[in-house]
């Protein structure tokens, strides 16, 4: 059996924790949720590190845990990032890459070669930790993390400790290793933006308790269970670079169902690109509109409605062809266009931010 399958249950006063998880053998699964909602213990139950924790885990058909064995923590082939890079002060980028690999049975350089490459630490590995930036140290710590040829890899809020520009300068190995890891990835966030850029399945995590789970376009347009996201709300197109205007700089992506015009990113045609439309940026009309700034106008159909945080607020869901997009609309604005399960509209979407 492929993937993860993990049923964790543990209790502490004040908390308990009551998880069953079946998750992608490949790719990134985000583990959402509030602040103290879990996230961290169930990272730390996976990893073997809560030991009163019952239950099962098999990670690409192993048993890590379950009634009568346990795994120990030394023997998961696991990779954990923290918040903050852990590394040791006296030892060089090189020297702290190699500490952890020497310690394995099967020494592979090749998995070290990889882990730098992949992270771009070339030019750091003569360096000591305290010449690094912030986000260079955390470029290490996941490089030192796959150079253990790790079959799963935990990251727990790896950009949290970091400031935007450097949560920027580290997105782009994130998004490489999205696009290569034959492994899973668990990773925690906090943030919506992150969220949206990296994962490929979606756990939401509350009061120790999963209430969502799922692939992530699917799960961020859940309706029966809105995602507490506030003005983050909205959804991911898997799409492709169309067509480019380039007297008008603007780029054509296409996504099945339908087509956005959005700046030129200056990527070639056939790229594959993920778009994300935020709710707020999405309005509806009843008619096709004759004239307006709004260039992008999609014509969809009315599946689903509910409630906004926000009393005056609703959230529509539109299917457009065989994708959905969310529209954030007032209540005031839905009954003077009648707004109803399957009535046609036309959705008009003011930008479009390409996740690349
Ligand atoms: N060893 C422990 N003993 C008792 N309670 C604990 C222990 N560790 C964590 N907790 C509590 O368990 C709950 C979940 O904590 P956890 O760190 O897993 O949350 P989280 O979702 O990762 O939060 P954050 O996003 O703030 O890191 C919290 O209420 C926390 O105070």
């Amino acid at each position: 059996m492929s993937g993860i399958q993990a049923k964790f249950q543990l209790g502490w006063p004040g908390f308990s924790l009551d998880v069953a998880l079946d998750l992608p053998a490949r790719g990134i699964t985000a583990l959402f949720g509030p602040s103290g909602s879990g996230k961290t213990t169930l990272l730390r139950c996976i990893a073997g590190l809560e030991k009163t924790a019952q239950g099962r885990l098999l990670v690409n058909g192993e048993i890590w845990q379950d009634t009568t064995r346990r795994v120990p923590v030394h023997q998961r082939p696991l990779g954990y990032v923290f918040q903050e890079a852990s590394l040791f002060a006296h030892l060089t980028v090189l020297g702290n890459l190699r500490y952890g690999v020497k310690r394995m049975a099967n020494e592979n350089s090749a998995a070290l070669d990889q882990a730098i490459d992949l992270l771009g630490i070339n030019a750091l590995l003569h360096r000591l930790p305290d010449k690094l930036s912030g986000g260079e140290r955390q470029r290490v710590a996941i490089a030192r993390a796959l150079a253990l040829s790790p079959r799963l890899l935990l990251m727990d809020e790896p950009l949290a400790s970091l400031d935007h520009p450097r949560k920027q300068e580290i997105m782009p190995y994130l998004q490489q290793l999205h696009r290569t890891l034959e492994i899973p990835v668990l990773y925690v966030s906090h943030a919506a933006d992150e969220v949206a850029r990296l994962a490929d399945y979606l756990v939401v995590i509350d009061n120790g308790r999963v209430r969502a789970q799922g692939l992530l376009a699917e799960t961020l347009t859940r309706l029966d269970f809105p995602l507490p996201l506030g003005d983050d709300a909205g959804t991911i197109l898997d799409a492709t670079v169309g067509d480019v205007d380039a007297a008008w700089h603007l780029a054509r992506v296409d996504f099945p169902g339908g087509s956005l015009w959005t700046p030129d990113p200056a990527l070639p045609i056939g790229r594959p690109v993920r778009v994300r439309v935020l709710a707020r940026d999405v309005s509806l009309a009843a008619m096709p509109p004759e004239q307006s700034s709004i260039q992008n106008v999609l014509r969809g159909q009315v599946d689903a409605i509910a409630n906004d945080a926000h009393p005056g607020l609703l959230l529509v869901r539109i299917q457009v062809g065989p994708s959905q997009l969310l529209a954030r609309v007032t209540r005031r604005a839905a009954a003077a266009l009648h707004i109803a399960t399957g009535q046609t509209v036309w959705v008009q979407v003011k930008s479009v931010a390409l996740m690349v």
